[in-house]
């Protein structure tokens, strides 16, 4: 997957254009969140496709070259998919929950790859590589180049560098596990920042739930003591809401806070 990846970016301009994600979709070659002309580009280009359920596979933006690259992107998203549902049956432990309550509210889960790269960077310290986000669905399975770190999580108010650990995966906590925690899980604040004389490539898969599948906090996680902090909302919304707005940080959460929660955050920020 890596030498695949690498050799893909460092096709020319005209070749990975052929694979160019239109203004109105996310799958394809280029940056999403690109949502006004005045806004400040991230330095990273990205290779973005559905691959699961793969009815919603869009053939046309799988690249050709380098050959067998597409073979390898279906082994790899096949591969991470079993991992992922592996970490949904633990994770609805965690929460408290049996086993399986996770896994159902993901039948016919959506995933999709994002291929993130980064060129060096002349002067990494004025632009950033991916602007501070969380991710809007479950949990985002991250492999990194190993020698090379460039994601950071926001911890205390600071930002900490998650130094890549060689084959292992980095697993993200996304809005929607948040949402259905009722906040007790919270999605991970992070960026990813450029670096002066090396390039990095980062594959993120995306696990995320059916658009019509109403993300709300689980009854599981309220009580008198936990009041009910986000409401109910259709996921395809929720993603479709989260897209349109430039990434900055976690304020795209805030469409599905109760109001009630809304104005406690507001207070303790003022
Ligand atoms: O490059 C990275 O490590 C971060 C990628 C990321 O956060 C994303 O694709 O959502
Ligand atoms: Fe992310």
């Amino acid at each position: 997957m890596k030498d695949a990846a690498s050799e893909f970016f460092e096709l020319p301009a005209e070749e990975k254009k052929k694979y160019a994600m239109d203004s109105s979709d996310i799958q394809g070659y280029g940056q999403a969140y690109v949502v006004s002309e005045e806004q400040t580009l991230d330095w990273s280009d990205a290779l973005m496709l559905v691959t699961y359920p793969t009815r919603y596979r869009k053939l046309q933006f799988w690249p050709k070259t380098p050959e067998g690259f597409k073979e390898i992107i279906e082994a790899y998203a096949s591969e991470v998919r079993r991992v992922s549902q592996e970490l949904l049956s633990l994770l609805s432990v965690i929460m408290g929950m049996q086993k399986h309550v996770l896994l159902e509210l993901h039948q016919e889960s959506l995933q999709a790859l994002r291929v993130n790269y980064y060129p060096p960077c002349s002067t990494p310290e004025q632009v950033l590589g991916l602007s501070p986000h969380s991710d809007a669905n479950t949990i985002t399975l991250l492999m990194q180049d190993d020698d090379i770190t460039g994601l950071e999580i926001r911890h205390q108010g600071g930002w900490v560098p998650v130094t890549p650990i060689s084959d292992a995966l980095v697993v993200n906590v996304g809005d929607v596990i948040e949402i259905w925690s009722n906040g007790k899980y919270k999605s991970v604040e992070h960026r990813a920042v450029t670096n002066k004389n090396k390039r990095r490539i980062s594959y993120a898969l995306f696990l995320c739930p059916q658009d019509d599948v109403e993300v709300e906090p689980l009854d599981y996680m309220i009580d008198s003591h936990n009041p009910k902090l986000y409401q109910k909302v259709r996921y395809g919304d929720y993603l479709r809401q989260s897209m349109k707005r430039k990434m900055e940080g976690k304020a795209h959460i805030d469409v599905a806070m109760t109001e009630d929660s809304e104005s406690d955050m507001r207070n303790k920020d003022e």
